[in-house]
Order: structure tokens, then C-alpha cells, then sequence
């Protein structure tokens, strides 16, 4: 494509049009995956500012360089406000507005976006529809995968993904979108038709400044949503009407809303929940018509996922007995409340709880069941969130009846200072909690303590496949090791 086309949407664009008659390769925002023919990007990002990598795009054979400044080189160089905002804009452009010919569903908040955007997943498929997912498991058209480093990944990648749906015929597009893209602009340009809001809870002050700043950026989705009601797409926001932040988030959009809630008065609820080990029993009342779901998974903000997912649905014209059959067929989700197989007279499962409130979530729906002891293996990941971290201890503690302090993933930090972290104000409840910083011996350990009856939860890393030390990541699957360790354990 040429610059000039690229450069289109360009409020000045009249300017480039006979300047820029360069054929542009592709679209680049990092200068080490520049070849020739390219247009570099410069962000300035979190790490490093891409404006200093003009030099080395333009070795590696960038045609022309797109910055916030000024730059003397050799090639043309566009100066923009925001690199951002030009990035997402020139991806739309260069991969030709796949979100406009795709349905799109976003699914953001705290807790819960993975879990239903696999629920969706199935409503869509047992609807006949071909789908594509983007989140944090992986990217998937249908039955093929790709890995993806991010939840929500960068700009680039993401139309670049959305268009290969497009072109794969996928018939609906279900992503996660996180807070992070969305303050970061990685979703700029993408045409939702649903947004579903999960809930709010600490995580990611790190990043944030205030749990307000966080929940601004989650609102961005609703607001993106736009406020016209005539677009090519029908446009719903989806909101669960039992957590605070549901007011503030119905107010950043002038599209359609559908609630959904179990405590708090909604359109789409639960009514009559029954919860057992094995599964979940209730009834799903809406506008269109009740039903009751006899649901594989586990604890009551499951039942808040499947109401998020219904309420998605049904607001797409979905039929109700499509909605049932679904969620009557799905099993679990790869590594969220994953009971690992045994032989043993004891129950080990794993989870993907890392934050404070999914932590708590997880440990009393255990609790609920529990006859005998509970034990917790969990740690806090490194270069994430500190204050969550002796929050999660203290949440560990309370429900139960031995914690294991562990490694997450420490990234670049010390896992030591981020268990020390955890455990800041514990000393009184020395006897309940063990620090074991090597997280498969944690894991062990907690096998071998175990007897008849208890319940073993091994949280934080639910289907990572790896442990990130440092930048580099080894394997890890807390659910192989857990297999191991109960080979391995004497009856
Ligand atoms: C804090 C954060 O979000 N960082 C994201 C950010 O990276 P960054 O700003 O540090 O990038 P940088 O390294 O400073 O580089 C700046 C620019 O220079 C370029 N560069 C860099 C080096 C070089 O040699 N040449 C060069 O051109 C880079 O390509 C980039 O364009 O932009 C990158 C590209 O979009 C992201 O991959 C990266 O996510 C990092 C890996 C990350 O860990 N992010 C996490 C916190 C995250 O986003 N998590 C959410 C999920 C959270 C949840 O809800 O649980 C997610 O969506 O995954
Ligand atoms: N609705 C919910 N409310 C609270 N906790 C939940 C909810 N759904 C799931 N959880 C807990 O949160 C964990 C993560 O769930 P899930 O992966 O669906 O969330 P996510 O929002 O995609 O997380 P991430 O931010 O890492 O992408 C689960 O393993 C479970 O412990
Ligand atoms: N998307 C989340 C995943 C956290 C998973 C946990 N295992 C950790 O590493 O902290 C994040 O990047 O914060
Ligand atoms: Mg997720």
C-alpha cells in the first residue's frame, strides 16, 4: 500500500499526497522486526523510546519513519501528535477495517473476561457460528492456535489477526480486552458490538494510580462503544449489576444496556442456585424466557459468568435453549478450577486465582465443600501489583487451614522480597503458613502433607505452561507437577 493511502486518515493528509508516493511492505512499531520496505513507528514506551531505533529501523530497511519529533535522516519522516493513535489508525487502514466486517465482542473487568469469552465461545459455535477468540489462553479460529504473549495483544498484531478471521470467514470475533490495552490504545479503531463488563477488584495498581484511574480505563470500552444508533452493527453494553462500578460504567455509553446480576435486581439473573462440588444448578430468568442450566462448573461467580455470557448472547438474538444446551456442554476451563486426576483420596486443583478477590472467590467455594483440611500453594507474580500481595496472604490465611508462600512468576524481582511482601504482618500466624520459595517443591510438599479428605488449591498460574525468571521463561505446568508429586506419594 502507499504512504499517502496509509497517511489518509491524516487530518492534514492533502499535504502527503504527492510527497508520499512510497510503496510501503508493512506497518512496524519495533525496529528489530523492520525489512525492507517498511514503516517504522517510533512509540515511547514504558522501557525504552522508540524514537531512538530510527537508526537501526532504517539499517534494516524502513522507507519512511512516522514520530512525535523532528528526526534528521535520510528517509521521510511524518511528525504526529501521538504515534499511538496514528499507529492503531494506520493498521485499520493498512489491513482494511477488519473490525468493521466482523461482529466483535469485547469482554472486559477484573475476574472472569477468559472464562466468558470460552462460554461464548460455545454459545456461538452450538449457534453455527464460526468464531475466533484473542485472550490469554491464546488466539484460536475455530480448532487452530496460535500462542499470544498479551491478553489483549499490541495494535499491529491485532488487525493483523482480526483480518486473517475475516478472511478465514470466521463469523464472530470474542476478545479479552484488558485495562492495559485499553489505556495503551491497542484497541483504538476496533468496532465492538457487545461490551461485557465481568466486575472490578484490586489488581494492577502497579500500574494504575488509583482503583478510579483503573476503572476509567475499563469505561474507555463502553465509550468506545460510541453513541450513534444507526451503524452498520446493533450495539449492546453488557453489565453486571452486582458489582459498584456497573453505574459508572452504564453512563459511558448511549447504547443499548443489558444487565445481568445475581444479588442486585437485573434483566438477565439467577434465581434459585444450588452449588455442589460437582457443579451448578439454576434458574436463568430473562425477557425472553426462563430456563433451568445444569451447569460442570464450580461456584457461584461461575454463575456470574454464565449470566454475563447469556446476557451477551440473548442480546444477539441468540435462542435461550442454544444458551442452555452450551452451557450444559462445557466441562471447565483450561486451568481455572482444573481438578488434577488421582488416584489418591484427596483433591488437588488448580486455579488461575491471582488477585485478591478471585483468590477469596476460589478459597470459599472450597471451603464451602470441604471436610477435612484445606491447603493453598500460591504465590504473587513478580513486577505486578505489590500492595495485592499481602492482601492475598491474609486471604489465603483466613480460609485455609495451611498456606505454602511460593513463586509466581518473579519476573525481575526477588522472589524472596515478593514473598516477604506477602507475609509483612503475619508473624502471629507463623503455624498456619510455610515459605517454600521453589514452587515445585511447594507443590510437593503440599502433597505430602496431605491426607484423606483435604483439598489441595494450587493458585496463580492455572494454564501457563511456564515460569518467567528473570526475561526468560522455563516450562512449567503446575498441573504436571501436581501429577508427579501424587505418582510419587506413598499411599
Ligand atoms: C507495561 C506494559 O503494558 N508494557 C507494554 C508496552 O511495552 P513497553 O511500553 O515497555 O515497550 P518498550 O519496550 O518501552 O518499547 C517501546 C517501543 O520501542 C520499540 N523498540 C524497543 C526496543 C528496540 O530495540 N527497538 C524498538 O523499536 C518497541 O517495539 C516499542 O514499540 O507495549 C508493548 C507492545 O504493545 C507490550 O507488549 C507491553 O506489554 C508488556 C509485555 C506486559 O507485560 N504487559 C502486561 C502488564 C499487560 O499488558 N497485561 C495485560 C493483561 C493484564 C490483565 O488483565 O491481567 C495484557 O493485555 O496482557
Ligand atoms: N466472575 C468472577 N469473579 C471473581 N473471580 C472469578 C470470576 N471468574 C473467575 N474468577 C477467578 O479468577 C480466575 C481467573 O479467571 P479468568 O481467567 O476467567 O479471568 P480473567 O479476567 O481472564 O483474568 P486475566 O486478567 O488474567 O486475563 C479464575 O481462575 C477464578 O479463580
Ligand atoms: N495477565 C496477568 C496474569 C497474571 C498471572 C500470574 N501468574 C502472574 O504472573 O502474576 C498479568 O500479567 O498481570
Ligand atoms: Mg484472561
Amino acid at each position: 500500500m502507499k504512504l499517502k493511502e496509509i497517511l489518509s486518515f491524516h487530518p492534514f493528509s492533502k499535504q502527503f499526497s504527492t510527497l508520499y508516493d512510497i510503496e510501503i511492505n508493512e506497518i512496524k512499531m519495533d525496529s528489530r522486526e523492520i525489512t525492507n520496505g517498511d514503516l517504522f513507528v517510533c512509540i515511547n514506551g514504558f522501557t525504552v523510546d522508540g524514537h531512538d531505533y530510527v537508526d537501526e529501523a532504517i539499517e534494516n530497511g524502513a522507507v519512511a519513519i512516522v514520530a512525535e519529533k523532528e528526526i534528521k535522516v535520510n528517509v521521510p519522516v511524518i511528525v504526529v501528535e501521538d504515534t499511538i493513535r496514528f499507529l492503531a489508525m494506520a493498521a485499520s487502514v493498512y489491513y482494511h477495517f477488519p473490525t468493521n466486517q466482523v461482529p466483535l465482542i469485547g469482554v472486559t473487568g477484573t475476574n472472569g473476561k477468559t472464562t466468558i469469552t470460552y462460554l461464548l465461545d460455545k454459545i456461538y459455535n452450538k449457534n453455527g457460528k464460526r468464531t475466533g477468540i484473542i485472550g490469554t489462553i491464546q488466539m484460536k479460529i475455530d480448532d487452530d492456535i496460535y500462542p499470544i504473549d498479551n491478553t489483549t495483544p499490541d495494535t499491529l498484531f491485532l488487525q493483523r489477526m482480526i483480518r486473517k478471521m475475516v478472511n478465514e470467514k470466521v463469523d464472530q470475533v470474542i476478545m479479552e480486552v484488558s485495562s492495559h490495552a485499553l489505556d495503551q490504545g491497542r484497541v483504538y479503531g476496533c468496532d465492538y458490538n457487545i461490551a461485557v463488563f465481568t466486575n472490578l477488584t484490586q489488581d494492577h495498581l502497579d500500574y494504575h494510580s488509583s482503583m478510579d484511574d483503573y476503572l476509567r480505563a475499563k469505561s474507555l470500552l463502553f465509550a468506545q462503544l460510541g453513541n450513534e444508533y444507526h451503524s452498520a452493527k446493533k450495539k449492546f453494553a453488557i453489565i453486571n449489576k452486582d458489582d459498584p462500578a456497573s453505574d459508572r460504567l452504564l453512563r459511558s455509553t448511549a447504547q443499548s444496556v443489558v444487565t445481568y446480576g445475581i444479588d442486585n435486581k437485573a434483566m438477565v439473573m439467577a434465581k434459585s442456585i444450588t452449588l455442589t462440588p460437582s457443579g451448578t444448578k439454576f434458574l436463568l430468568c430473562s425477557p425472553v424466557g426462563n430456563t433451568v442450566i445444569h451447569s460442570k462448573l464450580i461456584g457461584k461467580f461461575n454463575v456470574s459468568n454464565m449470566l454475563a455470557a447469556s446476557a451477551a448472547a440473548l442480546s444477539d438474538g441468540i435462542p435461550l435453549p442454544v444458551i442452555k444446551d452450551a452451557l450444559e456442554t462445557i466441562t471447565g476451563i483450561d486451568g481455572r478450577f482444573e481438578l488434577v486426576t488421582h488416584n489418591h483420596l484427596f483433591s488437588v486443583i488448580v486455579d488461575y486465582a491471582h488477585t485478591p478477590d478471585s483468590l477469596e472467590n476460589v478459597l470459599t467455594t472450597i471451603r464451602e465443600f470441604a471436610k477435612k483440611k484445606v491447603f493453598v500453594v500460591v504465590g504473587c507474580g513478580g513486577d505486578r501489583d505489590r500492595t495485592k500481595r499481602p492482601l492475598m496472604a491474609n486471604i489465603a490465611l483466613t480460609y485455609a487451614d495451611k498456606a505454602i508462600f511460593t513463586s509466581d512468576n518473579p519476573r525481575t524481582e526477588d522472589p524472596k522480597v515478593i514473598i516477604d511482601d506477602m507475609i509483612q504482618g503475619l508473624d502471629n500466624l507463623k503455624e498456619k503458613y510455610q515459605v517454600i520459595i521453589d514452587r515445585k517443591n511447594a507443590i510437593n510438599y503440599a502433597i505430602q502433607q496431605a491426607t484423606e479428605g483435604d483439598i489441595i488449591l494450587i493458585a496463580g498460574k492455572g494454564h501457563e505452561t511456564y515460569q518467567q525468571i528473570g526475561h526468560t521463561k522455563y516450562h512449567f505446568d503446575d498441573r504436571e507437577i501436581a501429577k508427579e508429586a501424587l505418582d510419587n506419594k506413598e499411599i
